[in-house]
């Protein structure tokens, strides 16, 4: 039997001071709270005031920790409701510092389940203690080889499996019970963990290799027997891993790898949303990859499907795309080309200056890009004279600077609209204030695959679809869709956050929808939307 202290200490039983006078009876809490019982309104109004009074990020942060380490409900009450200015403090930009740190600010695992390499006899009992006797449907799952921009911060990197979960529930209504955020320690080659004495993960070099894909292997076997059904989801692997670990399991199971697919649909759905606007034909694009990794090449690809789905034969197709990384444009002799880039190379012969097409200024000037995407990693790559050369030669460039955190975005959203004098339409990875400029206002759509896993991660579990197709990806990447009215002055690419639940919502049914016709669904299943209304989770008592 439950005590006192065991339901106050547990965010998923405790209320605190919502426990009704004959809750507290019935549960032996008497005594044990002040006596006058207050509503989730009145709790969530104490709560904003004090997140309020917090000066900066990081402090705003570990207050909200705070509340979800206590009440799982009240935090994400009072997250929905202030969904746009929470968001950037419980996820991308802040939670990057709070990686960074997450050996000195330990506090709580969060209900975490840590893996190590070190010890594969333990993952089966670590699965199993972190869930708690809980129904486990979604896991987010990293090995901290690729967070965000920042690269390697093994075991730290748990933070990006809560963090993403978070938006799950705030956005999608997913059951916070039913989710388990992983952390698969296989090591790091981060000197400055490796070299602090409060890191709480392994000291060693990452395990690679055979080694390594076992480890992998062993986690998603046993979760799936743990856990039947559970959607896995994983988050930020290393360039060389990601899309390797997605091929392995997407035939199988249902899996997602959100860097790769998750970030090819929002962005798809931003150019759809641009496109709109220029009333242009996607099919005429030309697009320029600018960081042809993990992200880079789920956005090619992603952008390729749709033009084949628009009826393109594939060898034009792969015309329209041109992808350049550290060495230049990427060619088919090129050194150091990864088995993802290897279909969209281009020939040398295409080009009379080929050999100097080593820079983004360069490339640009050779082949009149209408979409620019920036995954680089690298602050401040798409300057003035790259971006004016592309405005020279189209009249409403697409430019996705989405590279994250803060402090490595390609340019501002500011400045694009500045040398473009207004034409650019732009989206970055993490949020932009509105951008004022000659008299009209320009709204900033974010281009961040948090506005689009949590509905498809809703459509999929809701349908409990066996897998995760490409239609279901490409039917999340058209609900967002009809939301932004194109024709007002200085509209969005894509949907403001403050609307995320809603187009969210949509986009599950969007998604359920697809995997019913493919036939992908368990019995039952018919009514998309009866689904996924029935999955909902709310935060209240
Ligand atoms: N907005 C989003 O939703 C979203 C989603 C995923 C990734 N991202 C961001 O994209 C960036 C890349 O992430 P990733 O997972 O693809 O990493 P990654 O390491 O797999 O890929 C980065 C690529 O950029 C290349 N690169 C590095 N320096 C370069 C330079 N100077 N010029 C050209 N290319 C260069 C690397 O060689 C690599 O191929 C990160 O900042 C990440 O935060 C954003
Ligand atoms: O975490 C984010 O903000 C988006 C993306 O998954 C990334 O790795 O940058
Ligand atoms: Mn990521």
């Amino acid at each position: 039997m439950a005590n006192a202290y065991n339901i106050l200490n547990d965010p998923f039983l405790n209320k605190g001071t919502a426990f009704t006078e004959r809750e507290r009876e019935s549960l032996g809490l008497i005594g044990t709270l002040p006596n006058k019982v207050q509503t989730i309104q009145e709790q969530a109004k104490r709560v904003y005031e004090q997140y309020e009074l917090r000066p900066e990020g990081m402090q705003k942060r570990k207050f909200l920790m705070e509340i979800f380490n206590t009440n799982r409900t009240l935090f994400y009450y009072v997250v929905e409701q202030h969904i746009e200015e929470l968001l950037p403090v419980i996820y991308d930009p802040v939670i990057a510092p709070a990686i960074e740190k997450y050996s000195e600010i330990f506090m709580k695992p969060q209900g975490a389940a840590f893996l190590s390499i070190d010890n594969p006899n333990d993952v089966k009992a670590s699965l199993e203690n972190a869930a708690g006797g809980r129904k486990i449907k979604l896991i987010v799952v990293t090995d901290g080889e690729g967070i965000l921009g920042i690269g390697d911060w093994g075991e730290n990197g748990v933070n990006i499996s809560v963090g993403k979960l978070m938006v799950y529930t705030a956005a999608a209504g997913i059951d916070p019970r039913e989710v388990l955020p992983v952390s698969l320690d296989v090591g790091t080659n981060n000197e400055t963990l490796i070299n602090d004495p409060l890191y709480l993960g392994e000291k060693h070099a990452r395990v690679t290799g055979e080694r390594y894909y076992d480890f992998v292997d062993k986690f998603v076997n046993i979760a799936r027997e743990v856990f039947p059904d559970v959607y896995i989801h994983f988050e930020d692997f290393g360039r060389d891993n990601a899309t390797k670990i997605l091929n392995k399991y997407r035939k199988e199971i249902p899996v997602f790898n959100d860097d790769v697919q998750g970030t090819g649909i929002v962005c798809l759905s931003g150019v759809l949303g641009a496109l709109n606007i220029s009333k242009e034909k996607f099919t005429d694009q030309i697009f320029l990859t600018f960081g042809a990794g993990t992200a880079g090449m789920g956005i090619a690809n992603m952008m390729y499907r749709e033009m084949l789905v628009e009826g393109m034969d594939p060898e034009e197709a792969k015309k329209h795309f041109y992808l350049v990384d550290k060495q230049g444009l990427l060619f088919s002799d090129t050194a150091g080309i990864t088995p993802e880039q290897k279909p969209f190379v281009r020939d040398r012969s295409e080009f009379k200056n080929a050999d100097e097409l080593t820079n983004l200024e360069a490339v640009v000037k050779a082949v009149h890009p209408t979409v620019m995407i920036g995954t680089s990693t690298t602050p401040g790559a798409f300057t003035e004279a790259v971006v004016k050369e592309m405005a020279a030669h189209t009249e409403r460039p697409i430019i996705f600077p989405i590279s994250n955190p803060t402090k490595l975005i390609e340019a501002s959203a500011a400045n694009l609209i500045e040398w473009t004098d207004g034409r650019a339409l732009v989206a970055t990875g993490v949020p932009s204030a509105p951008v004022e400029y000659k008299g009209v206002t320009y709204h900033i759509g974010q281009a961040n695959n948090a506005l689009i896993y949590p509905g498809l991660g809703l459509g999929v579990l809701a349908s409990e679809a066996k897998l995760v197709t490409d239609g279901m990806l490409s039917a999340a990447a058209h609900s967002l869709g009809g939301i932004v009215d194109p024709n007002e002055k200085g509209a969005p690419v894509l949907p403001p956050v403050s609307k995320i639940q809603s187009f969210s919502a949509k986009e599950a049914v969007s998604v359920a929808q697809a995997a019913i016709d493919e036939n992908l669904v368990a019995k039952g299943i018919t009514d998309a939307k009866a689904a996924t209304e029935k999955m909902k989770w709310i935060p209240k008592y």
